[in-house]
């Protein structure tokens, strides 16, 4: 069992006030905040009110609850405590209950995810054709709420405020949101409804925010409603680790808060993560003077770069999974990292599934099922091809079946139908014309049929024109090299910078494009530079830095006095 630092506890033990705590990557965020929140519990006594604890991603709830359940502390008083995400919070505590009024809908506010059938009446114009609403962003600024999307190169666009609106509020009088469009009916409800925003602050009086560099422009918004109650919000975060930008959050509300009054300002500069030379260069760019905890061990450990070809990344893969084994390290808590999912995806081997329509969700399903054993990616693809095939199918219903809520018996039927590739979703070695299509074609038809029996939902006319051959091969949906794939599909996961932002891995690769690893080594100013900060500041022991062989004239005096050393794929 870890002890407390002398700089967590002053957070943990700090008296029951706004915080602002700034603390640097491996920090031990997660063991300090959750203390915070018992300390917090603990110290208001019988006090009705709760203390939340949000953070941003599913994963960093699950480890804060479990952390938190670790404590072992059993009073009633410590069960007067909240941990969510910001958004489940605001959904239960105002968009569930109250939005609607805001709203103009007759029911409670539900949640779309963009595959619901009538959202087809719902989309926005752009350029040079329209979008599906749930591609829809929000922002505030001075002038108020705008409304924007981002275009396949992460470009920013302005929508028309007034045609924006209009969508947004005719489709919130029929009481739908989406992820992005909920904060901003939070924020509207809580400002029209301002007893419902004094009912939450008597509620929570104190809020604990983690990772809260990541708060946008509406969510900051929200806060400060909350703030301007009466609620203590306390903030704790790394405004280095700002990578959200097109989500307008560039760190600047967590720098800026503790300068404000009342805010007890703490720090947290011990890495309890990364051996020292990792350190010393995270240090460098973020222009910092962090603690290592641990000390240099024997094995190969700290940071190097290395040159590869345009075609060689696969290559390079192969050395850097031969190089964490050398150093004695698990390949399976390592990763290459990339900047983007597209070169991600194709490193990982994961190719476009053929098919179109609502065949290609049950293509890619199939495909995720059998190369993957991503199963929960199966289903959830499953789940969106068959509520298309519903003709009424409650409104909201997508997102129930998705987040394991309610719908029970559908659920069930459509779990058993995308495991089961003998009687539900058929594999991907049969021939994707002649046998995988008609099979499919049937055995949807058999589950429609039972989904009517025992959940009184009706299938739509016409089935064979909405789930159509087209797009599919003549030869097997995937090929067998494919499947047993171990001579393309490396061993180990490579994922985006932006996944594995809050995790500790043993080793790391990060494959960088002249400009990304230019700013990585410009440090943390630009959104570029800070995501190449995540990526370093993952690694514990081993950092590699794959840059482009063409580049590599230029960048080698730099890299080498960052106290990078060179190596070789
Ligand atoms: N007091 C402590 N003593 C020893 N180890 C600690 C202590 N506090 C935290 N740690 C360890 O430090 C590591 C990093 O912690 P954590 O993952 O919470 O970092 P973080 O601050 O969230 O970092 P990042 O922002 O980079 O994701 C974990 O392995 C954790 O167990």
């Amino acid at each position: 069992m870890n002890h407390p630092s002398e700089e967590q506890t002053q957070v943990i033990d700090a008296s029951v006030e706004p915080l602002s705590v700034i603390a640097c990557a491996g920090s031990g965020k997660t063991f300090t905040a959750v203390r915070r929140l018992a300390n917090i519990r603990q110290k208001l006594g019988n006090h009705r009110g709760r203390v939340a604890l949000l953070s941003f991603s599913n994963v960093a709830v699950d480890t804060f609850r479990k952390e938190y359940q670790d404590l072992g502390l059993s009073s009633n008083v410590n069960n007067r405590v909240d941990i969510d995400t910001l958004d489940t919070f605001i959904t239960s505590n105002v968009l569930r209950p109250h939005a609607y009024r805001t709203m103009g809908a007759q029911q409670t506010a539900f949640l779309v995810t963009g595959g619901e059938a009538f959202l087809k009446g719902f989309t926005f114009q752009t350029d040079p054709y329209p979008r599906a609403i749930n591609e829809m962003q929000v922002g505030i600024d001075a002038g108020g709420a705008y409304f924007c999307y981002s275009d396949i190169k992460s470009e920013i666009h302005r929508l028309n405020t007034a045609q924006a609106a209009d969508v947004v509020h005719r489709l919130g009088r029929i009481g739908a949101y989406t992820h992005n469009l909920g904060r901003y009916w939070c924020y509207r409800t809580l400002a029209d409804q301002p007893g419902i925003l004094r009912a939450l602050v008597r509620r929570y009086p104190h809020i604990l925010i983690d990772e809260a560099q990541d708060i946008g422009t509406v969510h900051q918004v929200i806060i400060e409603q909350l703030v301007s109650a009466g609620c203590q919000v306390s903030l704790i975060g790394d405004p280095n680790q700002g990578i959200y930008e097109f989500a307008s959050a560039d760190g600047a509300f967590l720098s800026k808060y503790g300068q404000r009054d009342g805010v007890n300002s703490l720090e947290l500069k011990r890495n309890f993560r990364s051996v020292p030379p990792i350190l010393d260069l995270a240090n460098h760019l973020a222009g910092r003077t962090d603690a290592a905890d641990r000390e240099a061990p024997d094995t190969v450990h700290g940071t190097f770069f290395v040159a590869y070809g345009k075609n060689d990344s696969e290559q390079l893969i192969v050395s850097f999974q031969r190089a964490v084994e050398a150093a004695g390290l698990r390949l399976e808590r390592s990763a290459v990292l990339c900047r983007g999912r597209k070169q991600a995806d194709k490193l990982a081997g994961n190719k476009g599934a053929p098919g179109w329509g609502i065949v290609k969700r049950f293509t890619q399903a199939a495909i995720l099922r059998e190369r993957f054993k991503d199963y929960q990616g199966a289903f959830r693809l499953v789940a969106i091809g068959i509520v298309n095939l519903l003709v009424d199918a409650p409104n909201g219903m997508l997102a129930k079946l998705t987040s394991q809520r309610e719908d029970q018996a559908l659920r069930r039927l459509i779990w058993a139908f995308t495991r089961n590739p003998d009687m539900g979703l058929p594999g991907v070695s049969l021939n994707g014309k002649a046998q995988w299509h008609p099979l499919l074609l049937n055995r949807v038809k058999t589950l429609l049929a039972q989904i009517n029996k025992d959940c009184g939902l009706t299938s739509v006319d016409k089935l064979g024109s909405k789930l159509t051959s087209r797009d599919l091969p003549d030869g097997p949906l995937l090929s067998a090299a494919d499947l047993n794939g171990n001579n393309y599909r490396p061993r180990i996961r490579v994922d985006t910078v932006h996944q594995a932002k809050g995790e500790s891995l043993d080793a790391v690769l990060y494959l960088t494009n002249k400009e990304h690893a230019e700013s990585l080594m410009n440090g943390v100013d630009t959104e570029i530079g800070r995501i190449g900060y995540v990526a370093v500041t993952r690694a514990r022991n081993l950092f590699w830095l794959g840059v482009p062989a063409s580049a590599l004239v230029d960048l080698r005096p730099g890299l080498l006095d960052l106290g990078f050393q060179e190596t070789e794929a």
